[in-house]
């Protein structure tokens, strides 16, 4: 993982464009980071607005990602000019069912089971942050419960009483490091992986460091934020930041 500035070819697997401190402490986000599910968002959203005339461009998905399922919709709503004639709840209700069959499909991300069975191998406290509600984050991780087993607590921001602000606020990773048994001495102590600018946005707001793994799609303006960014979390070398290497 050598570290590069932006002139390095496209075929580079990872940009840093601040100094790498270590860690204690590592919260994962969950969709588009550890599982695949961000296609499937994308099916669902795509199916609904067409009843609507309307198309799930990349702009909406981009702003979408990360929030909370009611924040989300109220987004995507006003963008498309859809807010005056649908409520979340009319928009929520295909939608929310069409995703539930679909979740229980997602499959894990390239180097995500190695890095997190290494992680917990080395007792490096891991959680898990997601603006999901808990019912979801349980259908989505049902086929991998050997791995989701290892995380020591996932904050679901969509059905967590104690959080009133999702993605891009702050709130939800200072409260993820502040749920770990053993807490970290300072928030800087965290490393936070992310694929969404929502989510890269709220853990360096929380004086986190955090490595994006963007979609494809994901402007530069939007990479050059992060502390790290990587095509893959293969790519990812721990003991960039003071963890255990592989
Ligand atoms: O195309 C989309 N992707 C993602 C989301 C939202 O982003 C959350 C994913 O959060 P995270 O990446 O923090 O796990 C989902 O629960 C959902 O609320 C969405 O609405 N639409
Ligand atoms: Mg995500």
């Amino acid at each position: 993982m050598s570290p590069c500035s932006t002139e390095c070819g496209e075929d580079t697997p990872s940009i840093t464009f601040t100094e790498l401190m270590p860690v204690t402490h590592v919260i994962f986000d969950l969709d588009g980071l550890l599982l695949d599910t961000e296609p499937l968002y994308t099916i669902a959203n795509n199916q609904i607005l067409a009843k609507y005339g309307k198309e799930f461009s990349w702009e909406l998905k981009r702003q979408q990602m990360g929030r909370t399922h009611d924040d989300a919709i109220k987004v995507l709503l006003k963008l498309t000019d859809l807010d005056t004639l649908v409520t979340v709840e009319e928009y929520s209700k295909d939608y929310d069912a069409l995703l539930l069959q679909l979740f229980a499909t997602a499959p894990l991300l390239p180097g995500a089971e190695k890095l997190v069975r290494h992680l917990h191998k080395h007792n490096i406290p891991i959680a898990i942050c997601t603006g999901s509600a808990d019912h979801e984050y349980k259908s989505k991780t049902s086929r991998h419960p050997d791995i989701f087993s290892l995380f020591s607590h996932c904050v679901a921001v969509s059905s967590d009483a104690e959080i009133k602000r999702g993605k891009p606020a702050p709130d939800c990773y200072m409260k993820c490091a502040e749920r770990f048994a053993v807490q970290p001495a300072s928030f800087s102590d965290v490393l936070v992986f992310e694929d969404a600018p929502n989510g890269v946005e709220s853990g360096l707001a929380a004086g986190m460091q955090v490595v994006m793994v963007p979609d494809p799609r994901v402007e530069d303006t939007h990479r050059r934020k992060a502390t790290l960014c990587l095509e893959s979390l293969e790519f990812f070398d721990p003991s960039a930041f003071g963890l255990p290497p592989y």
